[in-house]
Order: C-alpha cells, then structure tokens, then sequence
C-alpha cells in the first residue's frame, strides 16, 4: 500500500457521550540498553546543507547544488550551530511549563507521549517552531531522504516530556508517518541521564542539545527512559503527498493534528474503497478511493479519510460503537455489509482527519 496508517496514530479526544471511547490500552517498552556501534550510519547535516537544499528546491538553477547523502543511512542527525538556535531551546521548554495544564497523555494511542501541541505553545514560541520545522526541518528531511521538499507537510507536531517520575520513556513502535523527527531541547549535559533514541539497526542515538534526528516512520524505534532529570524533545511527523491524485484538494498541506468528524450517510451502499493494511500493528480503514456522487462522497468523506468506526444509535441514550481499530479488510466489510443490511437508516460514521 502506499499509504497506511501504521503505528503511532494522533488522536483527538474521545467521542462524549459514547461507550467505547476510541482509546486503546498504552504500552510502555522494557527498558532496554542499546549502544550505536561507533560505525554507526549516521549521516550529519549542517547549517550550509541546509541552506543548499532550500536553494536547490526554490530555483531551479541552483538545482545541482543539492548535496547528495547515503540514500541508506537509517538515521540522519540535522545540526544547526547558532547560539540563537540554543536559547530557544530553552524559550520551547520555559513555554511549555508556563502552560502546564496543556501537558496531555491522551493526543495519540496505543504508544501515548506525555506532550502538547507545538503549535500551541504560548508566547510566540508556537509560531517560532512551526517557521523552524518549515525551514530548517523541512528541508533537512528533504535532503537527507532525497525527496523533494515541496511535497513534505507536518502531520503532527509536539513537545513532548520524559521524567523519571512521570513518563520516562516511550516504547518500541513505528509511527503512522513518512518521515518522524525528534529534536532534543534539552541540554544532555546537565538537564537528564539516561535517555536517547534507539532505532533499529543503528542501535542509541543520543544527539547533543539542539540537534534534530531524522528517520523514516517505518524503522522501529524507542525513546529509552530517562533515569533523572527531565528530557524534552520536540516531535514531528512528516507526510510526503508522493501520489499526484487530481482530486487532493491540498487540505492536508498544513496539518498539524487530527480531528474525529461524525459524519452521517444517508443510505447504502457507500460508493468507496478503503484499505487496511493487514501487517500493521494497528489497523484501521483508510479510504483509497470515493466515488464521485455516491453516499460517501455526498456526505463529505474524503480520500485517505481514517474510518474509526459506525456509531449505531438505538435511542439518545443508548450508543454503541462498531470500531473499525484493529480489525482485518474482511471483518470491516463484514462489519459494513451487517449494518448495511439492518437497513436502519442514516448512519454515523466516525472518521479521523488531518486538518
Ligand atoms: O523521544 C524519543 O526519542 C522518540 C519519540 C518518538 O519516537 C515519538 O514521539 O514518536
Ligand atoms: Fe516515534
């Protein structure tokens, strides 16, 4: 497939009102100590790298100046070495805690972090971060995985927390994106022991202070525990549009989080083609294709649409969701044809959404 939705999925909060709120069980990785061997494939990215990638990417002329890298380093560290860079750092994490009660373990399931949305991030910083990301991130990612930057956008984007006392580490897991970067906001030297990111088969990566690292979402990783003090990283998951579909109308360009959307059809059939892939620890229904006029399509669900589940109300009072999270392409149509064939009307869809 190629598109999934695989791993680490953001999530808004639970439905109100509903019996099975659309959150499954957190699990937390053993702790386990892993080392790079000093061979490791890392490849290091500088300041004027990534100034030639911005280059390379808005004119064409400059196009040959774009710096090639091993196409098969699993991991990719991006350094930038202004002091500036350094002291907002620091402003990230001091924003973060002025906002405290932003602090949630509920915004993404199965592998939940204890973090806040980026762009939310009060004085200023929000903005500043997502212009970071923009420009220096970005086009980072798009050097280091020689793919072309016009075509990246943030998926998600977070500051996460890793105490020994709250949440020390996060376990081994993909994430549900093309691309993931996490860049250490704290000072390694005096503010945590222990922590650091292990991806397979590098082994722990434990970047310096303000340094980005960059990995596919596919390779297993984990964010080992933080054994004393605090570590704070920024997070984000990164999409590539690598499909030319005519009928994308760019809503995703500047997502930086998911809705869940209750969507009502009509009637059936619904006039779609969705896909789960099957080798994924989480599966759920993406829609690869709506047809045009069909009851889908009226109602307002989009290709690549996650489909959570069919909410199925007997009285105000009495709502059950059929969720769609875990479940094979055969037991969702089965789910499907079942209450297509009840014949009870309008139905609720739930779907997530980047927005
Ligand atoms: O904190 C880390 O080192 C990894 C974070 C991560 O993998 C994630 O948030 O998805
Ligand atoms: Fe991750």
């Amino acid at each position: 497939l190629s598109r999934t939705a695989t791993g680490r999925l953001p999530l808004t909060l639970p439905l109100s009102g509903l019996s099975s709120p659309l959150v499954l069980d957190p699990i937390l990785g053993a702790n386990r100590e892993f080392r790079a061997p000093a061979d490791a494939d890392i490849n290091v990215i500088n300041q004027n790298d990534i100034d030639s990638v911005v280059l390379a990417t808005t004119t064409s002329a400059n196009e040959n100046k774009r710096t090639k890298y091993n196409a098969n380093a699993k991991v990719h560290i991006c350094r930038t070495a202004s002091a500036l860079h350094h002291s907002w750092c620091r402003e990230a994490i001091d924003a973060a805690e002025s906002a405290s009660n932003n602090w949630s373990t509920g915004r993404h399931h199965l592998y939940p972090t204890t973090d806040q949305p980026a762009a939310d991030l009060p004085n200023g910083v929000g903005e500043a971060t997502l212009d970071f990301a923009t420009n220096v991130i970005l086009p980072a990612i798009a050097m280091a995985f020689d793919t072309p930057l016009e075509r990246l956008y943030f998926k998600d984007m977070f500051l996460a927390k890793y105490e020994p006392t709250g949440q020390p580490g996060l376990g081994r897991h993909t994430d549900g994106s093309a691309f993931s970067f996490n860049m250490l906001l704290s000072d390694p030297s005096t503010d945590f022991d222990g922590g650091g990111t292990w991806i397979e088969p590098v082994g722990l990566v434990q970047p310096n202070g303000g340094e980005v690292l960059m990995h596919r979402g596919s390779v297993l990783h984990e964010g080992c525990p933080v054994t004393k003090g605090s570590r704070y990283v920024l997070v984000g998951f990164v999409q590539s549009d690598d499909d030319d579909d005519d009928d994308d109308d760019g809503y995703r360009k500047s997502a930086l989080a998911s809705q869940l959307l209750q969507i009502t059809i009509p009637s059936f059939p619904l006039g779609m083609i969705f896909e789960v892939d099957e080798g994924d620890k989480i599966k759920c229904a993406m829609v690869a294709h709506v047809e045009k006029g069909g009851t889908a399509s009226e109602a307002g669900i989009k290709k690549r649409d996650c489909l959570r589940g069919i909410l199925l109300s007997h009285a105000e009072s009495d709502q059950h969701l059929l969720t769609f999270d875990g479940k094979t392409l055969d037991q969702v149509m089965e789910m499907i044809l079942d209450v297509a064939s009840k014949d009870l009307g309008p139905v609720q869809m739930i779907v997530e959404r980047w927005c």
